[in-house]
């Protein structure tokens, strides 16, 4: 008994205790510790935005294995016409399963507006249960090659895509009293842009914007707010957008190892079971969002021990990322010129 309060009162196992006490209270006071939900879709109404390609049918497949009603929306009616084929072999004939495509560009408020009431009359007008913001697209250039058009798409196609029926579910759920769920999907360059990416980080900067908006807003109708950080995954938008991206762009983008969509899905499922405000992939996506979380919940503990490294990390980051734009300083010159860049 003696010992142990001698050894109590040594100085590194006193301040070791204060360190680990002083980390605890912290934590708790700052609310660091996202609480565990269940995740169970069965039987319940998913919309997926999105959900024809890539990331979005991914998770509409998941869903529908999980015992979901699925309703993707996307422009292309014959590529939703197959995605959703493919749904409805997932669910084995199951007859009561509502499994259907609405065909909308959800860059428009009324069409937005209108593709969620469509959805939503098959549910007898009643608001989704899950609302997962899949849809976006991007066309990675430089700045100076962007036109007009560019930039306003890239707000458009990225901010609005998801924005417009952020809104119109949420009004819904809030008249109706329905607890959803809104998942929106932004990206890692929705925390740090990275040269090339002018058209398009602007745009998921606005939905983490609104995604934090929300969540700050939403406990007044206990409607779930998450919002998901992918980097690279391997999807039809993106062997799309490899066609505009720049070199250095793709050269910054070797650090990064895209996945498939249905590894990110995974991800996605498990943070939203984890209870996370904020989902990532990866370490890095970790090191610039607790490096840029404001007072957002962060996901555990763990994220004392990211915030410290994180510190060290950006500045690395920043160093080895401008490193590699401020090389090619000479080649893009040539390319300008090449293109005629100066010549009027
Ligand atoms: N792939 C990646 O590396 C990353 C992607 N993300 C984000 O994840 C999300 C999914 O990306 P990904 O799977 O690659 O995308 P894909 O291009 O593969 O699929 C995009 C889906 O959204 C639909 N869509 C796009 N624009 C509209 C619109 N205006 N109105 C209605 N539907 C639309 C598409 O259908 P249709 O064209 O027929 O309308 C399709 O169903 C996007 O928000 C993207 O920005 C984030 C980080 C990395
Ligand atoms: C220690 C320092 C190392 C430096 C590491 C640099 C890592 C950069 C990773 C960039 C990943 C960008 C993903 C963008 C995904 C996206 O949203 C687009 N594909 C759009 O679809």
């Amino acid at each position: 008994m003696c010992t142990i309060t001698s050894r109590l009162t040594e100085p590194y196992v006193l301040a070791t205790a204060v360190a680990v006490l002083a980390v605890l209270v912290s934590t708790l006071a700052m609310g660091l510790f996202s609480r565990s939900t269940s995740f169970d879709p069965r039987g319940k109404f998913c919309y997926v935005p999105g959900g024809s390609a890539g990331l979005g049918k991914a998770l509409a497949e998941d869903l529908v294995r999980r015992g979901a009603h699925v309703v993707i929306v996307a422009r292309d009616a014959s590529r939703s016409a197959d995605t959703i084929a493919g749904l409805k072999k997932l669910a084995g004939g199951d007859a009561e399963r509502k499994l259907f495509a609405v065909s909308a560009d959800l860059t428009s408020q009324e069409a937005s507006e209108a593709a969620l009431a469509e959805a939503c009359a098959a549910f007898g007008g009643r608001a989704p249960d899950y609302v997962f913001l899949c849809a976006g697209f991007s066309k990675p250039q430089l700045f100076v090659n962007a036109t007009a058009a560019d930039l306003k798409s890239g707000l458009d196609g990225v901010y609005w895509v998801s924005a417009w029926t952020a809104h119109a579910v949420v009004k819904m759920m809030v008249k109706q009293r329905v607890k959803g769920t809104i998942t929106f999907v932004s990206s890692f360059v929705g925390y740090a842009a990275i040269a090339g990416y002018s058209p398009y980080a602007p745009g998921k900067f606005a939905l983490r914007g609104l995604a934090d908006s929300l969540r700050a807003e939403m406990f007044l109708h206990d409607i779930k707010v998450h919002l998901y950080m992918p980097a690279g995954i391997l999807s039809p938008g993106y062997e799309n957008e490899q066609k505009t991206k720049h070199a250095i762009t793709k050269k910054i983008e070797e650090s990064d190892t895209p996945i498939s969509p249905e590894a990110a899905v995974r991800y996605l499922v498990r943070g939203i079971e984890k209870g996370n405000y904020q989902i990532t992939n990866d370490f890095m996506t970790d090191m610039v969002r607790v490096a840029t979380a404001g007072p957002v919940p962060w996901n555990g503990p763990l994220d004392l021990v990211y915030s410290a490294l994180s510190a060290i990390v950006m500045p690395i980051f920043r160093q080895v990322v401008d490193g590699t734009v401020r090389s090619s300083k000479k080649s893009v010159e040539e390319e300008l010129q090449a293109q005629g860049f100066f010549d009027n």
